[in-house]
């Protein structure tokens, strides 16, 4: 019997199971051989390497917003957030970028001016905020915010007010200026907690040749 290229040979049956080829011998059954440890995982990846790659809820939610970023046309600062329930639901996700209907090929990206009004500052959305208006849930009561930076002030206001109650951010680079100092004291009067992600990984690859396409039943 040949199954994606695997031939039985005379003394050993190909066995096919949702958790893809094996070979029925007494090592397989050991599961000692490579052979049989490689086949058994659904994408005849390795096992190890399978288990290397998973992400935990923290780090699949701070990965999509930071997914979420790459859509920034901030040329200085791409910032992405993602909101979850409590039942680990994505709720709502958003980037820095500039209101609905103002182009961004003509408002302004810089970051200095002697005028304020020609400074990305005076128009851009905030990551926080966007995810909050792009919410697809009723409310965000209770909710997780996952934000690669430490939230200014107007959006710890927006963020207390939406009822969220915890953010966990990656980047407190920003922690000694005043708005962030604002956020803090609000953050705290409203009983909003706030924690650093420490990410286990250095980076997470999203490869779109890696899934094989070939995979058995
Ligand atoms: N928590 C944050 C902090 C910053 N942003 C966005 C807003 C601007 O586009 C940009 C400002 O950062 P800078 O270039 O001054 O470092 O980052 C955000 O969305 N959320
Ligand atoms: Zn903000």
């Amino acid at each position: 019997m040949s199954t994606d290229g695997f031939e039985a040979s005379d003394e050993k049956t190909l066995n096919v199971t949702l958790n893809g080829l094996y070979i029925e011998d007494e090592e397989a059954k050991a599961g000692n051989s490579n052979q049989a440890k490689i086949i058994r995982s659904c994408n005849y990846r390795d096992l190890e390497k399978k288990r290397e790659d998973y992400l935990e809820w923290p780090e699949y939610f701070m990965a999509v917003a930071f997914l979420s970023a790459m859509r920034s046309k901030d040329p200085c600062t791409q910032v992405g957030a993602c909101i979850i329930d409590t039942n680990n639901r994505i709720v709502g996700v958003g980037y820095n970028g500039m209101p609905i209907g103002c182009s961004d090929e003509i408002l302004p990206w810089g970051k200095t001016s002697s005028k304020p009004l020609e400074t990305k500052y005076m128009y851009v959305c905030h990551a926080e905020m966007n995810a909050i208006m792009n919410k697809n849930s009723a409310d965000l009561k209770g909710c997780t915010l996952y934000v690669a930076l430490f939230p200014c002030n107007e959006c710890a206001k927006l963020i207390i007010q939406a009822g969220i109650k915890l953010v966990v951010y990656m980047s407190d680079k920003h922690k000694n200026k005043p708005s962030t100092e604002a956020s803090k004291l609000m953050f705290n009067m409203a009983g909003v907690k706030y924690q650093q992600f420490v990410p286990k990984k250095s980076k997470i690859v999203i490869d779109f040749e890696e899934i094989d396409w070939n995979m058995s039943v």
